[in-house]
């Protein structure tokens, strides 16, 4: 089931959680891989000067949305699904559209979990695996052209 998550021709379906033998969340160390990676994200926007129009979109302080990611990228990831427990389910698109993304947003969007990613990821499989997967579900993201 892994083999979904990387193989080109068959990507792992936009938003659905990949469940493979040994799941990302495990590998990547359970709930501290996943928390690595979504306060590591909002570190990297916060920071870097490139993302300042996604980071002035996010209302502050940062500290609800760190904990919200985080309890999606759990379910996302193949472990608990606190996300879907706590708020339903993420029906992402349609929770982003009040606010306006173009592709300007969900390239910076990118630019800060890709160096999330090399940061964090030491599998190259699974960063490979999980730039494009994450690639897919921000293109999702995208409402104004
Ligand atoms: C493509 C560009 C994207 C932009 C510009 C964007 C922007 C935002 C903003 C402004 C919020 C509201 C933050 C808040 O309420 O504090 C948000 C919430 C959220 N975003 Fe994104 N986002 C993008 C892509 C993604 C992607 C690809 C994912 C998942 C992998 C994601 C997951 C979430 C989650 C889980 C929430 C919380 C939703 C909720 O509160 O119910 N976002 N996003």
């Amino acid at each position: 089931m892994i083999k979904r998550l990387f193989s080109k021709s068959k990507p792992a379906t936009i938003e659905q959680t990949p469940t493979p033998e040994k799941t990302p969340y495990e590998i990547l160390g359970g709930e501290a891989g996943a928390l690595a990676i979504a306060n590591r994200f909002y570190d990297i926007m916060a920071t870097d000067e490139y993302a300042k129009p996604l980071y002035d979109m996010h209302p502050l302080p940062l500290d609800r949305i760190r904990q919200v990611f985080f309890e999606f990228l759990s379910g996302w990831l193949g472990g608990p699904d606190l996300f879907v427990a706590k708020h339903g389910h993420p029906m992402l698109r349609k929770r982003h559209m009040p606010f306006t993304i173009d592709q300007d947003l969900r390239d910076q969007w990118m630019y800060c979990m890709n160096k999330t990613l090399d940061l964090e990821v030491d599998n190259p499989l699974l960063r490979e695996g999980l730039k494009q997967s994450f690639g897919q579900l921000a293109s999702h993201m995208i409402n104004q052209h």
